[in-house]
């Protein structure tokens, strides 16, 4: 299980007094999850959820916090950073920065049909409307089109020739289209919009977590990084009714400009990249731990099949 951090009771108990919340009834550290060590937490006025960031952009936090209070201000279903008494929400356990936020409710869907990723796709419309153009907090992605071509050149050598040729293929795509992606309009991106982090109550979407891959980007490249998971098959094929059903959703409340339908294709096999890469990182830096890791060849196969889009994007002028 990823908790990288165990906590003993008396140290949380102390932690969560300045948020007058109520005594600590119970706790319970959370299995899912790959990147940080976090908690259900139930306290006499609620159910929350700490969260201490183990790795990634550590300095960022006040960025992260700053953007959910945005989107919780626009009425947008996402957690966000609870203050204390004395208005301080950033807060530090065990050399960690951590967070305590509201538990949203419901939970994560594995089987993702047209309806719920109708939702997926609405939300990720609204929460790009609330931060687009002016609106945008910038911050750069730790993970972007720079860190895949270096990230990927020196990866390239521990896999087998076929890969090789794949990956190899979409970083020099990623070199010919880096400054036509990089124009694409922009906003404030989840970053990692997947199933598991997406709340559902039956088919109702009850919410978003897990911002901390959050930047300010190309919209459409959330919108590739959402639609490969939420709507790809067990070989990695896209599903068109799921597809067509998160496309449509979206572009209802943003649509499409003939440059990202120019630049779709690529961009769903940049968004490929992105999650190849990282997952073979972690394979390499977590092997034998006791730690979540998620098949990178998950997104081998998934680039394997972007080498022909047929969906294609729904576009205005
Ligand atoms: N605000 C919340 N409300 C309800 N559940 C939450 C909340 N935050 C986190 N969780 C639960 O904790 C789990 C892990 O959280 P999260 O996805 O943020 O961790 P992570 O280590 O950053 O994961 P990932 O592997 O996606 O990077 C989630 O799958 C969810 O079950
Ligand atoms: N959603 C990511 C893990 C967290 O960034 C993946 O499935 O590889």
């Amino acid at each position: 299980m990823s908790v990288f951090t165990p906590l003993a009771r008396p140290e949380l108990e102390t932690f969560l007094a300045p948020y007058g919340l109520g005594r600590l009834l119970d706790f319970q550290g959370i299995a899912a999850g790959s990147e940080n060590t976090n908690f259900f937490i139930s306290l006499e006025q609620g159910e929350f959820v700490l969260t201490l960031v183990e790795r990634g952009p550590v300095a960022e936090m006040p960025f992260f916090i700053e953007l959910l209070d945005v989107l919780h201000d626009a009425d947008l279903p996402v957690p966000y950073a609870l203050r204390t008494t004395d208005g301080v929400a950033l807060r530090e356990l065990k050399g960690k920065p951590a967070l305590l936020q509201p538990r949203l409710a419901g939970k994560h869907i594995k089987e993702a049909n047209a309806q719920h990723c109708a939702q997926v796709g609405e939300l990720l419309g609204h929460l790009h409307l609330a931060t687009q153009g002016d609106k945008v907090l910038e911050r750069k992605t730790d993970r972007g089109l720079d860190w895949m071509l270096s990230e990927g050149s020196q990866l390239i050598s521990h896999l087998e020739e076929v890969p090789q040729r794949l990956l190899q293929d979409a970083l020099d795509e990623i070199e010919t289209h880096k400054a036509q992606i990089l124009a694409l309009p922009r906003a404030n991106i989840h970053g990692d919009l997947f199933r598991d982090n997406a709340m559902f109550e039956g088919t109702h979407l009850t919410g978003l977590i897990d911002f901390y891959n959050a930047c300010s980007g190309p919209m459409l490249y959330d919108v590739a990084i959402a639609l490969n998971d939420w709507c790809s098959d067990e070989e990695g094929v896209i599903e068109g009714p799921r597809a067509r059903a998160m496309l449509g959703a979206y572009a209802a409340l943003r649509p499409f400009t003939a440059k990202e339908a120019e630049l779709w294709p690529v961009m769903l096999r940049v968004a490929c990249v992105r999650f190849w890469l990282s997952r073979l990182i972690a394979a390499e830096s977590f092997a034998g731990q006791d730690v979540l890791i998620h098949d990178p060849a998950e997104f081998e196969h998934r680039l394997s099949q972007r080498q022909q889009v047929t969906i294609q994007l729904p576009f205005a002028l």
